[in-house]
C-alpha cells in the first residue's frame, strides 16, 4: 500500500512501537547523530523501541538515558507518528518533549549528541517526514502523522 488513504489507520497493527524524545532549550533542540541501527547516519532525537511492560513515557526516558546519559525531566506528550513501509515493516512512534534534564549529554556507542538551533535544523540528513511535523512540535501544537515509505523514500503522508 503506497497511499496513506489505502490504509485503515484505526485497524493498522504496527510491527514495532518506538519513542522519540526532544530536549528543547533556548530555541535549540538536542538531536543525535544515530551511529547504528535503524536510521543510522541520520540526525534524529534519542529514542527507540518500547519494551514489554513499560509505558511510552518510560521508554522515552530510558532510551534517552541509554543513548545520551541524561534524564529528561517532566516529559510532555507532543504527537503521534505512524510509518508504513511497503516491504511490510511498520512503526508506531510517540513523540515527547522536555525542557529540562539531569546530567551531561555524552556520546555513547549509539549516539552523538548535537544541539541545533530550530532555524538551522539539518533536514537534508534526516528522515523525509521530519520537516513536515517538526514545526508543529516546536510550536507546541499536537500532531498525528501517517506516512508511507519505500525504504528511505517517503511516498505519501497526511498530517492531522
Ligand atoms: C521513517 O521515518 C522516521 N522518522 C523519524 N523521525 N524517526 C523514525 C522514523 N522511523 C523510525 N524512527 C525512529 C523511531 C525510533 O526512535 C528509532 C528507531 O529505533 P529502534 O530502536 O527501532 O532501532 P534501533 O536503533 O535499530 O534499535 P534499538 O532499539 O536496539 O536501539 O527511529
Amino acid at each position: 500500500m503506497k497511499k496513506v488513504t489505502d490504509i485503515n489507520w484505526n485497524a493498522w497493527d504496527p510491527k514495532e512501537k518506538a519513542t522519540l524524545m526532544f530536549i528543547q532549550q533556548n530555541n535549540k533542540l538536542l538531536l543525535i547523530e544515530k551511529k547504528r541501527g535503524f536510521g543510522a547516519g541520520y540526525y534524529n532525537a534519542p529514542g527507540g523501541r518500547l519494551e514489554k511492560g513499560e509505558t511510552w513515557q518510560e521508554c522515552a526516558i530510558r532510551e534517552t538515558q541509554e543513548e545520551l546519559c541524561i534524564t529528561p525531566l517532566d516529559p510532555q506528550h507532543a504527537g503521534t507518528l505512524m510509518f508504513h513501509f511497503i516491504d511490510g515493516h511498520s512503526i508506531h512512534g510517540e513523540v515527547f518533549t522536555a525542557t529540562k534534564f539531569e546530567g551531561t549529554p555524552t556520546e555513547t556507542d549509539e549516539a552523538l549528541p548535537i544541539w541545533f538551533h530550530v532555524d538551522e535544523l539539518p533536514y537534508h540528513n534526516m528522515w523525509a517526514d521530519d520537516p513536515l511535523w517538526y514545526p508543529k512540535m516546536i510550536a507546541g501544537e499536537k500532531f498525528t502523522g501517517h506516512f508511507t515509505f519505500d525504504g528511505k523514500t517517503m511516498l505519501d503522508y497526511e498530517l492531522l
